[in-house]
């Protein structure tokens, strides 16, 4: 035994024994230095026992191990060996384990194996495809069949002939040594029991009767006897689905609201299941169930990233992503309106860049960009946009949407004189018609900043583009990532025909996108995890949210800018890019920042050099003509200290001033 050897109160040590285990004693120090302990691998011991056992007075006599045997011994060695030496004092008890071992494990660690043996080569797990691929059961089978047979045939023969030729010790040694092995793999599944296996997953091909007790685990059925599957669990691609009939009088709907249940009972994420009803009988349910999680793994790619040329916005259809199935997800935006909304990091702007990368691709279309951030995230598209708000005066988005309104309202005013209900492409291109999108992210900028008043005008002018630009052409999208009644009112939502829920933090969250219920109805982009990007809900063609993923157009492989030049080049040969951007005024005052080093400005006669440096139309400029040309925009050059120099030039935020006037 080992021990730690606090300093009596006396300072002396005195030593017992060589072998006895010794616990640490509580010692009074009285104020002298602690002699240095040594702790020789101790085990641990309960030291309020071991005190009430060596009552009645704690002794400060302490155990000490001889320093010439210290060795450090691993305790789970020692114990072993401790065990160990026990164990040989009864050979009998030794012989005994061995064959309980042997016979009991052993067997049933066997016949175990032999079980799953057999499962494989009648191909049990393909029992559900017989009906729909019986060539290919069959086919298996046979083939297993064979290799088992050569198999035990093999090791019979090769067991025979060991007997024979060697000695009958060498198959006895071999079936021993299977029995020794399938027992010790028994006996850990059995310590392990249930604690490992817990509630085990259906797997990839469940029986009937498994997909059947699932549904009652799930509460939609008393017994299993209430459900009938109709036709076979077949399995797809990554998945195993089947049609089921829900006891009588239980809808679609009530197994919809119980999702999450059905896929705790089956062992998988609810996102991994799917339930679509079955036309022509509303007490059946699709049940679809995905081998893995959908909403992870390789991205969805938009078709736009790889096909080329233009969109044709009237036929097109705008691809957002995929189901969980791996079907596309895609919608025409004739007559739509757009609503996006989901927590931060939720993927809102690659969402939006899916839906922005489809409008800028029609050279037709125009489109107005404002951004609640006023950051980069629509910097890709700006140059090429009708459009850009960059005023973070609120008020200046009733400027903004004025303008459209303005637009708006001559094409209602032509409608009539036309006569016709709604445009068509043929009425777009002949009278100028050309769809117009407003495209507004972070809409609570505008609509819930605390200021009641400007809120509400801002709201009252985008609701008001929403309910009548959809009839001539104008196309609304607001984002948000506050799905909050507050920011998008149930007034303005309704009318947002289309509508994007990705991973939100509340069912009601979720519900403020969506709308009211779908949530309680088993459509909630609150259940989506983190880890799962792109997630979502879109509610746009058809009766019930689709469950997707949205197509990830990668910035980082450079796609996002692709498209963006793709669009710029096609706009450019359709001569519809804004006229903003070939203006000589805009031109001029954004070389002018952009050969601007200095953060303050610029003085004049540099500014000149470089002017005539960046392009041919400003070689020859002087500081009158330069003075000029920059005065209609409210821009005059005055003294600007630069350096420690103050000279004549121009200031950064006053030529940044003239361009937003510009
Ligand atoms: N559909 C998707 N497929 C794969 N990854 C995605 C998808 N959507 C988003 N992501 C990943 O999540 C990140 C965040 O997405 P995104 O920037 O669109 O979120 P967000 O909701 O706009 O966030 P924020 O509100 O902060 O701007 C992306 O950079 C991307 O890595």
């Amino acid at each position: 035994m080992t021990a730690t050897q606090p300093e009596n109160t006396t300072g002396q040590t005195e030593t017992s024994s060589t072998d006895a285990e010794v616990i640490e004693l509580p010692t009074q120090h009285q104020g002298q230095p602690e002699a240095e302990s040594e702790v020789v691998d101790a085990e641990i011991v309960d030291q309020d026992q071991e005190q009430e056992q060596e009552q009645p007075a704690p002794s400060t006599e302490v155990a000490t191990r001889p320093k010439t045997t210290a060795t450090i011994v691993p305790t789970s060695v020692r114990t072993a060996a401790t065990r160990a030496s026990d164990a040989c004092k009864r050979p009998d008890r030794i012989a005994l384990e061995v064959l309980r071992h042997e016979l009991v494990y052993g067997s049933v660690g066997s016949a175990r194996g032999a079980g799953a043996v057999w499962r494989w080569m009648t191909a049990a797990e393909l029992d559900t495809q017989l009906a729909v691929k019986p060539e290919l059961v069959l086919t298996t089978r046979k083939k297993r069949r064979n290799v088992v047979l050569a198999g035990a045939g093999t090791t019979a023969a090769a067991g025979t002939a060991a007997w024979f030729l060697l000695s009958p010790a060498v198959p006895i040694i071999a079936i021993l040594t299977v029995l020794a092995v399938a027992g010790g793999l028994e006996r850990r599944r059995a310590a392990l029991g249930d604690a490992e296996a817990g509630h085990k997953s259906l797997g990839p091909s469940p029986s009937g009767k498994a997909v059947k007790k699932v549904f009652v685990a799930a509460k939609l059925a008393k017994n299993i006897e209430d459900l009938r599957i109709v036709g076979p669990v077949a399995r797809t691609d990554h998945a195993w689905e089947c049609t089921v009939e829900l006891p009588q009088g239980t809808t679609y709907k009530a197994a919809m609201k119980r999702r999450e249940e059905i896929a705790a009972a089956i062992g998988v994420d609810a996102v991994q299941v799917a339930l679509d009803p079955v036309k022509g009988h509303n007490g059946r349910v699709r049940l679809w169930v995905a081998d893995e999680d959908p909403m992870q793994g390789t991205r969805v790619e938009n078709p736009l990233v790889k096909t080329t040329g233009k969109v044709n916005f009237w036929k097109d259809k705008l691809f957002a992503g995929a189901d969980v199935r791996g079907r596309p997800v895609d919608f025409s935006m004739v007559e739509r309106s757009y609503l996006i909304g989901g927590e931060p990091g939720g993927g809102k702007s690659v969402a939006s860049n899916n839906v922005l990368g489809f409008f800028f691709l029609d050279p037709r279309v125009k489109i107005y960009l404002a951004d609640g951030k006023f950051g980069t995230d629509l910097m890709m598209w700006e140059p090429m946009a009708a459009g850009v708000l960059t005023d973070q005066d609120q008020e200046a988005m009733l400027d903004f949407i004025a303008e459209i309104r303005i637009e708006m309202n001559r094409r209602y005013a032509l409608k009539r004189k036309l006569g016709v209900q709604t445009f068509t492409e043929a009425d777009a291109n002949k009278y100028g018609l050309h769809p117009i999108v407003l495209h507004i992210d972070e809409i609570q900028y505008w609509t819930a900043s605390g200021e009641t008043k400007i809120d509400k005008a801002c709201m009252s002018a985008i609701a008001d583009i929403v309910a009548r630009g959809r009839a001539v052409g104008i196309i609304t999208g607001v984002v948000t990532q506050r799905p909050a009644a507050e920011v998008v009112p149930t007034r303005l939502r309704d009318i947002l025909s289309i509508r994007w829920a990705l991973r939100c933090t509340t069912p009601d969250a979720s519900d403020t996108i969506l709308g009211k219920g779908w949530a309680a109805r088993g459509y909630s982009a609150g259940s989506f995890e983190p880890d799962q990007r792109g997630a979502g809900y879109v509610l746009a063609e058809g009766s019930s949210p689709v469950q997707m993923r949205a197509a990830f157009i990668d910035p980082g492989k450079g796609e996002i800018e692709a498209i963006a030049n793709r669009a710029y080049q096609l706009r450019k040969e359709a001569g519809t890019l804004p006229a903003t951007d070939d203006r000589a005024e805009i031109r001029l005052l954004s070389t002018i920042l952009d050969v601007m080093e200095h953060p303050k400005g610029i003085h004049t006669k540099p500014l000149l050099t470089k002017l005539a440096e960046a392009s041919d139309e400003y070689a020859g400029w002087d500081s009158t003509r330069l003075a000029a040309a920059v005065k209609p925009y409210g821009l005059i050059p005055g003294q600007v200290e630069i350096d420690g120099k103050n000279l004549n030039g121009y200031r950064r935020d006053r030529v940044q001033g003239a361009l937003d006037r510009a």
